[in-house]
């Protein structure tokens, strides 16, 4: 453990940290249609952050303050040792933290100042911690008639004894390679170390509780969409290359899965097929968002070229 900014880090957060520092990064926020009611330039709106040192470090980038700063948005740092009440007064407060006595004192400020913008309400959050739940929302949509479909890959959830893995994968009729993914997502490195099993005895080798899915081709391209309010935004990034028949019956064993689709993997520049790299089309994207929007109250999604057997 080290100390960064006067809090506590971990080795490999520390390193991912440094590594991102050094990185120039783009902001692709337009910031249009945002609905929860940002001032003109003139006018002046604080926002209380209570945020991990990784999130304040790839979130609260020095351009990304210099642009709100132009709007009239000033972000300001929560001491969460201190009452929240005793802090602000604040428009909006944005927080990350997932503790239990933390989501509590959120809950209770969100009572008593019904004036400030939660960011977001623990209650209204709780499905997207488990790789599960969230997913909910997305099984039983019925996008027809808008130039495309959406769905989710195949997938079981496994909580216990990992040398049953390779019989429930079986049982479910699972087809190799399946992507592994921890079934609780809390922001930490290990919530985001994914592996590709190719062929079943490995499967016994990993550590539920997990969500086994099917592997689906896809180009080698996914498109993130984030969806705020009115505004919906568009983002291609590279993500793992397509498998072959052939190349299955040669492979075998676990490999893991480096953060391929993250910000640094953009692939708005390179040049590809036009088959797998045309952003999906707009009424689907619109249709998507309405359905979202109403089901959670926002969304972010990552769909593919082969629109859209999948959304993972
Ligand atoms: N079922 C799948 N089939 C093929 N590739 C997949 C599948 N699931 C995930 N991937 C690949 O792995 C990447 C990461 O998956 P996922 O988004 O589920 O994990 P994550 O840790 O939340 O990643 P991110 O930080 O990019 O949001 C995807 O962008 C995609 O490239
Ligand atoms: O930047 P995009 O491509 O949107 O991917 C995000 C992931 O989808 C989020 O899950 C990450 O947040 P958490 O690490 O708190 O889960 C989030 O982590 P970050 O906010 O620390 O960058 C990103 O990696």
């Amino acid at each position: 453990m080290k100390k960064l900014n006067g809090k506590v880090v971990d080795e490999e957060e520390l390193e991912e940290l440094e590594e991102e520092k050094e990185k120039v990064v783009e902001t692709y926020s337009n910031g249009v249609g945002v609905s929860f009611g940002f001032p003109q330039p003139d006018q002046n709106l604080v926002v209380g952050y209570a945020l991990t040192v990784k999130k304040e470090t790839s979130f609260l980038k020095p351009n990304f303050r210099g642009l709100a700063r132009t709007k009239g948005i000033k972000f300001v740092c929560i001491d969460v040792n201190r009452p929240l009440s005793d802090q602000g007064p604040f428009d909006v407060v944005l927080h990350k933290l997932l503790a239990k006595e933390w989501c509590e004192i959120i809950e209770d400020y969100r009572h008593k100042h019904p004036e400030v913008t939660v960011l977001d309400p623990p209650d209204a959050i709780q499905h997207l911690r488990n790789r599960k739940s969230m997913l909910q929302g997305v099984v039983d949509l019925n996008l027809s008639d808008c130039h495309g479909k959406v769905g989710v890959p195949r997938q079981i959830v496994v909580t216990k004894d990992p040398s049953s893995i390779p019989y429930e994968v079986t049982k479910a009729g699972l087809k190799l390679p399946l992507v592994a993914k921890p079934l609780l997502v809390d922001g930490t490195a290990k919530s985001h170390k994914l592996f590709v099993a190719y062929d079943q005895l490995s499967l016994a080798e990993l550590e539920p509780p997990l969500v086994l899915q099917e592997f689906v081709n896809h180009g080698g391209i996914v498109f993130k969409v984030y969806i705020v309010g009115e505004s919906i935004t568009v983002v291609k990034r590279f993500s793992l290359p397509n498998h072959g028949k052939r190349d299955l019956s040669k492979v075998a064993g676990m490999y893991p899965v480096p953060r391929v689709s993250s910000y640094l993997s953009s692939a708005e520049d390179a040049d590809l097929d036009p088959s797998i790299a045309e952003h999906p089309p707009r009424p689907l994207l619109e249709k998507l968002a309405t359905e979202l929007r109403r089901r959670l109250g926002m969304g972010k999604c990552q769909i593919t070229s082969a629109f859209l057997q999948s959304s993972f």
